[in-house]
């Protein structure tokens, strides 16, 4: 195994068979900076080349949150990162597709924006009882769309996809079974066990299958790549405008957005 940097933004450990990756940043309810994707990404590529790690769980620190998406606090008509939008996000959603290994995301807690598009890209999600998934783009000035919106839709139908992005409710872990968003919901305390129960199956099972399996699911929706693409460039314009300012804004001043005076 490679010798694991001093993360800031993330934890790494090998546990059994498989790679935990925790988004540790608690007191901003996990939410990603630049710095966390650079390391998020670098975390993948240590587990995708250690052939001893089978499977990858990714979550959060603490119970409040898995993951709220892009921090708020440094976006500043963009965020503070590398790439398109100032986050290389784009990168690190292609690994966790790429990767020909199970990825199993443990949802401890609020799953929202980005990080309800992290749940929708991992193979497999095992939820605590208590987390709260939705999205909240229109309401804070965004979009992700791609593997946000059409995968999404193949995951939860089209009516479901897009009733999530256009009212931006929360909904429950028993909801999010429901609707095929996540695999199962467990009590917190459960939760380890649970992921555990998986990580240690798939750490019996033939990797080469597996691996073959888990890129003959993505060749059928692997042409989202290029919307997710697209529309990352779209959001770029986007967040220079004030109609996506105020939505930031309001978020980070806790008042509610009035985006009336911008219409199509
Ligand atoms: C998760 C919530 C629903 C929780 O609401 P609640 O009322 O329970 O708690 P607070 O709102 O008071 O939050 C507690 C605490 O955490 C801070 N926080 C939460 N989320 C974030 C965040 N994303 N960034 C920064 N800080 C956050 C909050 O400020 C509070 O701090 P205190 O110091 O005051 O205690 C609710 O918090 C919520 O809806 N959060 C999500 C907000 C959000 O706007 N997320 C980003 C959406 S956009 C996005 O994720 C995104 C990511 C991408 O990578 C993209 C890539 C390409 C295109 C688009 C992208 C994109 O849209």
């Amino acid at each position: 195994m490679s010798k694991i940097p001093e993360f800031t933004d993330i934890l790494y450990e090998v546990k059994g068979r498989a790679a935990w990756i925790t988004i540790n940043r608690p007191k901003v309810y996990n939410a990603f900076r630049g710095q966390t994707l650079e390391e998020l990404i670098q975390a993948f590529q240590l587990a995708l080349n250690d052939k001893d790690v089978a499977s990858v769980v990714l979550t959060g620190a603490g119970e409040k949150a898995f993951c709220t998406g892009g921090d708020q606090s440094a976006h500043d008509g963009n965020y503070d990162g590398r790439g398109v939008v100032g986050l290389p996000i784009d990168e690190l959603q292609g690994l966790i597709r790429d990767i020909p290994k199970p990825v199993i995301a443990r949802v401890n807690g609020f799953a929202i924006g980005g990080g309800n598009v992290l749940v929708t890209l991992c193979d497999m999600a095992i939820a605590a009882d208590s987390a709260k998934l939705g999205q909240v783009g229109p309401k804070v000035g965004s979009f992700d769309a791609g593997w946000g919106t059409a995968l999404l839709a193949r995951v939860v139908g089209e009516k479901k996809a897009r009733e999530i992005w256009y009212l931006n409710e929360t909904y429950t872990a028993e909801e999010a079974v429901a609707m095929g968003l996540v695999n199962k919901a467990v009590p917190m305390e459960d939760l380890d066990a649970a992921v555990t129960k998986w990580t240690d199956t798939i750490g019996e099972r033939s990797p080469t299958a597996l691996a073959f399996l888990k890129r003959s699911f993505n060749a059928d929706s692997d042409s989202i790549r290029g919307i997710s693409n697209l529309a990352l460039h779209a959001v770029k314009l986007y967040y220079a405008s004030d109609e996506s300012k105020e939505g930031v804004n309001a978020f980070n001043e806790k008042r509610k957005p009035d985006f009336h005076k911008f219409t199509e």
